[in-house]
């Protein structure tokens, strides 16, 4: 059955006359547990529209019905796309997005956008994504893998690309292991959120 784009794609309409859109991307860190919690915050501030992009490893870590917003994964991508004249969801994502925020962005996903891997939708969103528009990360890993040498490297190549990085936190991890690595609070992302849209103007809070 042809499935309709849950987002309606009217990119077109001026800011003034609609709400702020932020697209959330969820991956494969036990952070994504929090998803629920920041979909709700993102949701009280007046004026934003949320839709989530999920990978499939993120699923793992959330219930779908404790996220109330348009929920996409990798098979609306394949359901929408049956022929030529059909919608291709990622650039349909990437044009009703204002702003992306990837959060928690996982240790396999960061290696991806880095190199310019796009092997599904989320990183498809990303590896299309205008740099006009602010995209936020939020890293979250053990520490192990947080203080690999390639993680600098990956952190560095996402922030020349002029991504925003809400910085991980030490904490005792879920594993036990104390020490960086943990995603930023739920109210730190989003603080940014909000000054990051009051930066980039043109968004009246209603
Ligand atoms: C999950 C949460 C938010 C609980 O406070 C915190 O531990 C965290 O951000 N962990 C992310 C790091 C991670 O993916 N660890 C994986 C193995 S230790």
């Amino acid at each position: 059955p042809h499935v309709k784009p849950k987002a309606t794609c009217s990119a077109a309409a001026p800011l003034e006359e609609r709400r702020f859109r932020v697209l959330v991307g969820v991956t494969g860190s036990v952070a994504a547990l929090k998803l629920p919690l920041l979909v709700s915050r993102l949701l009280d501030i007046p004026g934003l529209e949320v839709a989530v992009v999920t990978t499939e490893r993120a699923k793992h870590f959330y219930s779908p019905q404790d996220v109330p917003v348009t929920l996409y994964s990798d098979t609306d991508e394949w359901e929408l796309w049956k022929c030529r004249s059909d919608p291709v969801l990622h650039i349909d994502l990437r044009r009703w997005a204002d702003l992306m925020l990837v959060a928690p962005l996982d240790a396999n996903t960061l290696g991806k956008v880095a190199s310019g891997i796009c092997d599904n939708l989320l990183t498809c969103v990303i590896r299309a994504w205008d740099r006009s528009k602010p995209l936020l990360f939020c890293p979250a890993m053990n520490t192990a893998m947080w203080e690999h040498p390639i993680t600098e490297q990956q952190v560095g190549q996402l922030k020349a690309f002029g991504y925003v990085e809400v910085p991980c936190v030490a904490k005792k991890l879920v594993c036990g292991d104390q020490g960086l690595g943990a995603m930023a609070e739920v109210g730190t992302i989003v603080d940014k959120v909000k000054e990051v849209i009051s930066q980039h103007g043109g968004f009246q809070q209603s």
